[in-house]
């Protein structure tokens, strides 16, 4: 439904997005990742139409948006990072507005604004004036904007900045429903969201493509992927740490903490295709030594996002 071909934007003298190619497909919840600057918000206007591009081709749901912008924008919802809204409407009669701006009329307009208070749970404040919402309502009322015409495709710029925990996961149940039949995208830089609503994940930084993925994978380049944290007690860390680290496969044991009598220890796999849980649960029981935990670690998605785009940065600073 999405397709970005080696997109480019310049800035004057700054390519701010460098060649950027992927797909996003109905079904997907794609989440769009990047430290601050990376590009993400520019990309989304590309894809919008609402910054023209420098170079490359977007095709939305097979209309190029730069020559058939109309057929392309009738297919989507666009939520932007701070988006606007006539503040002295009520919310119904801003979502009523923005349906006649998406053509719709009479019974078809009426149902479309119902359909979209209630899917936001707008209820509540359908007859308050937008200036009077809160961030969270608001931020409710700008996303039922985006979904009103039940749009295909949704681009999503930060949907949950802003908002309190709770309104997040709402938010985010909110999506991850819609993903099921819609194209999405989702920029962020909140790592928790990525696992809570994404099906794929690509990071950009500095204008490049830097990984195309599951969370899964992504999180299995994890330098803790894969490694096992063990809690043992009544032996002391470097007994524990001399039998696990003998382990055919294990890598560095690290003492994670202490606590009276128990100690935890972190013990890397140093050969991938090795499960080293198993192994580790013999040497305890050989042992005879105690232990109330046990379990391997799948990663952890800051530690491979801060190491794939500082990597990056790297590269960049040696070019
Ligand atoms: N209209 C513009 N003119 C010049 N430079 C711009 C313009 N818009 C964005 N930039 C620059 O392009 C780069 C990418 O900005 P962009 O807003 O796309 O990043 P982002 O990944 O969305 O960041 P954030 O997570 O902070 O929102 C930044 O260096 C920004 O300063």
């Amino acid at each position: 439904m999405i397709k970005a071909q080696d997109v480019q934007k310049w800035f004057g003298p700054n390519l701010v997005v460098d060649h950027v190619s992927f797909e996003v497909q109905s079904g997907e919840v794609l989440g769009f990742l990047g430290p601050n600057g990376a590009g993400k918000s520019t990309t989304m206007r590309m894809l919008t139409g609402f910054l023209p591009l420098s170079g490359g081709k977007i095709e939305i749901g097979g209309h190029d948006i730069e020559t058939a912008p109309i057929a392309a924008k009738a297919l989507f919802g666009y939520l932007p990072e701070n988006a606007p809204a006539y503040n002295d409407m009520t919310v119904e009669d801003f979502l009523a507005f923005c349906a006649a701006i998406r053509g719709f009329s009479g019974d078809e307009k009426k149902n479309a604004v119902e359909k979209a208070i209630e899917t936001c749970h707008l209820q509540k404040v359908r007859r308050q004036s937008i200036d009077t919402l809160s961030k969270g309502y608001f931020h409710r009322c700008c996303f039922a904007q985006a979904i009103l015409h039940d749009p295909p495709v949704l681009v999503l710029d930060e949907p949950t900045d802003g908002l309190d925990p709770n309104q997040k996961h709402e938010m985010r149940m909110l999506i991850r429903d819609m993903g099921k039949s819609k194209a999405i995208i989702v920029s962020t830089h909140i790592l928790e969201e990525v696992e809570a609503i994404c099906s794929r994940v690509i990071i950009i930084d500095q204008g490049k493509l830097v990984f195309n993925g599951s969370p899964a994978e992504l999180k299995a380049r994890s330098n803790d992927a894969g490694a096992v944290q063990v809690r043992v007690h009544g032996v002391p860390y470097a007994d524990i740490s001399s039998a696990l680290g003998a382990i055919a496969g294990a890598g560095d044991v690290s003492k994670l903490g202490a606590d009276g009598q128990a100690v935890t220890v972190l013990v890397q796999r140093q050969d991938p295709a090795i499960a080293l849980a198993p192994a580790i649960k013999a040497v305890l029981d050989g042992k005879h030594w105690q232990f109330d935990e046990l379990h391997t670690e799948t990663g952890r998605l800051d530690d491979v996002f801060r190491t794939i785009t500082s990597l990056d940065s790297a590269k960049e600073n040696k070019a």
